[in-house]
């Protein structure tokens, strides 16, 4: 089986390889943007120079720049004048390139991230519910957008930034570009041992934070019994000890990240201040041959990076919150996938199915569902399942779909194993009528034919018809009534009518159903029973049922 490594390096990697064009224009126009940013400090200089009839021979050496050896006022206000427009141009195609590369990678990881959890197995949904997996990630995505975004490709730019300015004050003043070197460098380190602490109180609030979005979820999910049972106090009261906790949780973090916050402009003004210090003393020297334009260079050049030294300061809150919820969602991307074998077009009309020593448990029990089960069902036969209520015919139902799979033994249909075929396969040969597998979409006509293809409609409005002949006319559906979420606006035996059409329009050969004539009036119950005799001898029928089922013509009895 192919096992592909999943890691956060493996993730953006793909991505800059897919992305390579935006990315590599962010990064240029990143790269002019840094060193328009760098010229306008030095032009300032110049305009030093222009109007106090000064000149120094550190800026002359920018002279090679179009227009910086401006002689008269005229042409330096038209330098200024583009070197400004070109920096707001390529600012914003930066800022531009920066955002739609976060976006891009956002979208490209959300809609891998449902494709996933569409085709998590079912078992793995029972143990730890739904809910935690359709709501819990939206933060996570945001932190992952926001590490790309500001933990690479801003920060990579600013380090580019900050390279190219401690080189330029280099220029000016060797020692001092090393000063400041120095001073980054320690900086780094202190924040870095603070950055542990903020790493664990992140993790424990995130941790915190979904637990409570899955609790809501749960009781927002069963609201009907939690209002018909007035269940409002206990509730409210479980949900104030989590929010309690959530707090304390946030405060400790609060904590740490306001220390963090609160320690980078600190750190960036003592460096100003050593530097400050060190120009100074600079400048009280003989041998000192600083100009004066030349030291406005510098102070500009060093103002104008203080943002980005504190962007890059505090880049190591994003990287953590980032990494936490990589892992989170590596999780969920590495969890055993459905469909990982090829989808073979087999049909199984003509195949036995059949469970050998089948032995089932569910995670987490200790009672065995099923123990050495073994029956088979012929093909175009009509077969009960007989069985009070927890006899196991719905989890029956789930190993023959291979929503779950046997503990132990085998399940085949004629030859072909169902541990060699994919779930896609064996599905598109089983069709359902079962108030498990509840209808789907937003009208009839959706709940009916998912795929919306025009071709069957007209069969759906006339089996739709025939179908509810015997219902009262208020109670008549038409293809574009709305159903609700998953039909709750419909009675059950409206569900019902709507799960016969949805299985009897496909063209597959087994056909399953549970409890065949329940919810039905009794004209439509004999209606169901002439139709399903005449498909007897073309499908194979297993029927679910506590109770004997009257009407059919059933070749065999299985009691489970
Ligand atoms: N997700 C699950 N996790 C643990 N045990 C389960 C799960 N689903 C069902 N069971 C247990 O497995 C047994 C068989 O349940 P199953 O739903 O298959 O019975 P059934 O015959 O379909 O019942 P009913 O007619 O009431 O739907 C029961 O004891 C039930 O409690």
């Amino acid at each position: 089986m192919k096992t592909t490594l999943i890691n956060k390096w493996n993730i953006i990697t793909r991505f800059a390889i897919k992305n390579a064009s935006l990315i590599t224009i962010t990064f240029l126009t990143g790269l002019f943007y840094n060193v328009l940013t760098i010229l306008i400090p030095i032009s300032i200089g110049k305009f030093y120079e222009l109007s106090f009839d000064f000149s120094s021979h550190r800026l002359a050496a920018f002279k090679f720049i179009p227009y910086m050896d401006a002689k008269d006022f005229k042409s330096f206000i038209l330098f200024f004048t583009i070197l400004v427009l070109l920096r707001l141009f390529f600012e914003y195609l930066n800022r531009y390139g920066i955002g739609l590369t976060g976006e891009r990678f956002s979208k490209s990881l959300r809609e891998r991230l449902f494709n996933n959890q569409l085709q998590i197995h079912m078992g793995i949904y029972d143990s730890k519910g739904i809910g935690k997996y359709l709501l819990r990630y939206s933060g996570d995505l945001k932190s992952i957008q926001n590490y790309m975004k500001n933990g690479l490709i801003r920060f990579i730019q600013d380090i580019v930034l900050l390279c190219i300015v401690i080189i330029a004050i280099g220029y000016f003043d060797p020692l001092l570009a090393l000063l400041i070197t120095g001073c980054l460098l320690a900086s780094s380190v202190l924040l870095w041992i603070l950055n542990k602490a903020l790493y664990k109180a992140s993790l424990e609030r995130r941790n915190s934070r979904s637990g409570m979005l899955s609790f809501v979820n749960t009781r927002l999910r069963g609201i009907i019994t939690l209002k018909a049972f007035n269940k409002y106090q206990p509730e409210t009261k479980r949900y104030k000890k989590r929010s309690d906790n959530l707090y304390d949780i946030g405060k400790r973090y609060t904590q740490i990240v306001s220390l963090l916050q609160a320690m980078i402009p600190a750190i960036t003004y003592g460096m100003l201040g050593v530097i400050m210090f060190y120009v100074f003393s600079s400048t009280q020297k003989a041998t000192n041959t600083l100009g004066v334009s030349s030291l406005l260079v510098l102070i500009l050049l060093i103002i104008s990076i203080l943002p980005v030294l504190r962007r890059s300061l505090r880049v190591s809150i994003v990287w953590k919150l980032g990494s936490i919820s990589f892992i989170k969602l590596i999780d969920i991307l590495t969890l055993p996938k459905e469909n990982e074998l090829s989808f073979k077009q087999l049909s199984f009309k003509d195949e036995e199915i059949i469970f050998k020593d089948v032995d089932f448990e569910y995670p987490n029990t200790s009672k065995p569902v099923f123990k050495d089960l073994g029956l088979s069902i012929s093909p175009k036969s009509t077969t009960l399942f007989q069985g009070k209520s927890g006899a196991g015919k719905s989890t029956f139902v789930r190993l023959l779909l291979k929503l779950m799979s046997p503990t132990n033994g085998h399940i085949s249909f004629g030859n072909h194993c169902c541990s060699e075929l994919s779930e896609k396969t064996i599905r598109k040969n089983v069709a359902i009528v079962s108030k498990d597998f509840p209808l789907y979409g937003k009208d009839v006509y959706e709940a009916l034919v998912y795929n919306r293809k025009e071709s069957n409609k007209e069969k759906a409005k006339f089996l739709l018809e025939h179908l509810q002949q015997f219902e009262d006319e208020k109670n008549q559906l038409q293809l574009d009534s709305k159903i609700g979420d998953l039909g709750n606006n419909l009675t059950s035996g409206q569900q019902k009518i709507l799960m016969y059409c949805r299985a009897l329009l496909t063209k597959k050969p087994i056909l399953i159903l549970e409890e065949p004539l329940k919810e039905l009036n009794t004209q439509t119950q004999k209606l169901l029973l002439q139709m399903l005799k005449s498909i007897q001898d073309q499908k194979t029928l297993i029927l679910l049922d506590d109770h004997k089922v009257k009407g059919f013509d059933i070749d065999k009895v299985h009691y489970l």
